[in-house]
């Protein structure tokens, strides 16, 4: 099972955690979250996917920030249509091919911008109250990595609760999705209970629940969680 640590924000914590060797480190690209990321992320095991998270922004910004930080993937947590996740995808390709070509007649061994060796993963949210209806992801099947499914809040993320994950037993598809969502120590239990279901959970996504203020993951929680999950 993969782990993905979200809302990381300080160099120190941000080493720490990423010692633990989750499979992705997630940098919220937010204003108005607690978390928002405005620093320089230290450099991090190739293992380690860096996730830059997005709420409806202006898609020019979000192609910026990948190749600012060389994110891996993007985590797109708004209302972002099929048409403009589509957009996105298709001017990251594009982005990257030009990159590849430049880099191989200018054999430059050092670039401006970073490139992640992979594509960007495409990680779209949706957020599930107490139903949902999951034909809302058919347009977007043949355009995304994964979902990831989280809990409606307040806010648009983070809030740090949990939706009823009974509504999953009606996922139709076989695209496989990060469960989120307030996810603690105290669910190991019931995550691998649902873990042993027949749904394609490809990652467990954590947050606030690991948090002593926002942003600063408590390292000990987190060792004890990714141990108690990978039995
Ligand atoms: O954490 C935030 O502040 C945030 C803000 C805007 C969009 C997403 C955000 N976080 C994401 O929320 C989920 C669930 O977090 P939690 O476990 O409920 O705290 C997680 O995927 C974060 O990436």
């Amino acid at each position: 099972m993969k782990l993905k640590v979200c809302g990381m924000k300080f160099t120190e914590n941000i080493q720490q955690v990423a010692h633990l060797q989750p499979d992705y480190l997630g940098f919220i690209f937010y204003e108005k979250s607690k978390r928002n990321f405005e620093g320089i992320i230290p450099d991090l095991p190739n293992s380690i996917k860096k996730t830059g998270v997005f709420v409806n922004e202006y898609k020019e910004i979000v192609i910026s920030l990948v190749e600012e930080y060389g994110l891996d993937a993007i985590q797109l947590h708004g209302d972002e249509s099929v048409e403009y996740v589509t957009d996105v995808k298709n001017q990251l390709a594009e982005r990257r091919a030009l990159f590849i070509e430049e880099n191989k007649q200018i054999k430059k061994k050092k670039n401006q911008h970073k490139i992640s060796k992979n594509e960007v993963e495409i990680i779209k949210v949706f957020s599930i109250k107490d139903e949902f209806n999951f034909n809302l992801l058919k347009p977007y099947l043949e355009i995304v990595d994964y979902f990831l499914f989280d809990t409606k809040g307040k806010e648009r993320g983070g809030n740090g609760t949990k939706f009823d994950w009974k509504v999953l037993e009606k996922y139709p598809f076989e695209k496989p999705f990060f469960l989120s969502g307030g996810i603690g120590l105290e669910d190991v239990e019931e995550v691998k209970k649902i873990l042993k279901s027949d749904l394609p959970i490809y990652a467990l996504d954590v947050n606030s629940k690991f948090e002593s203020k926002p942003g600063v993951k408590k390292i000990e929680e987190l060792e004890k969680f990714k141990n108690k999950i990978s039995v």
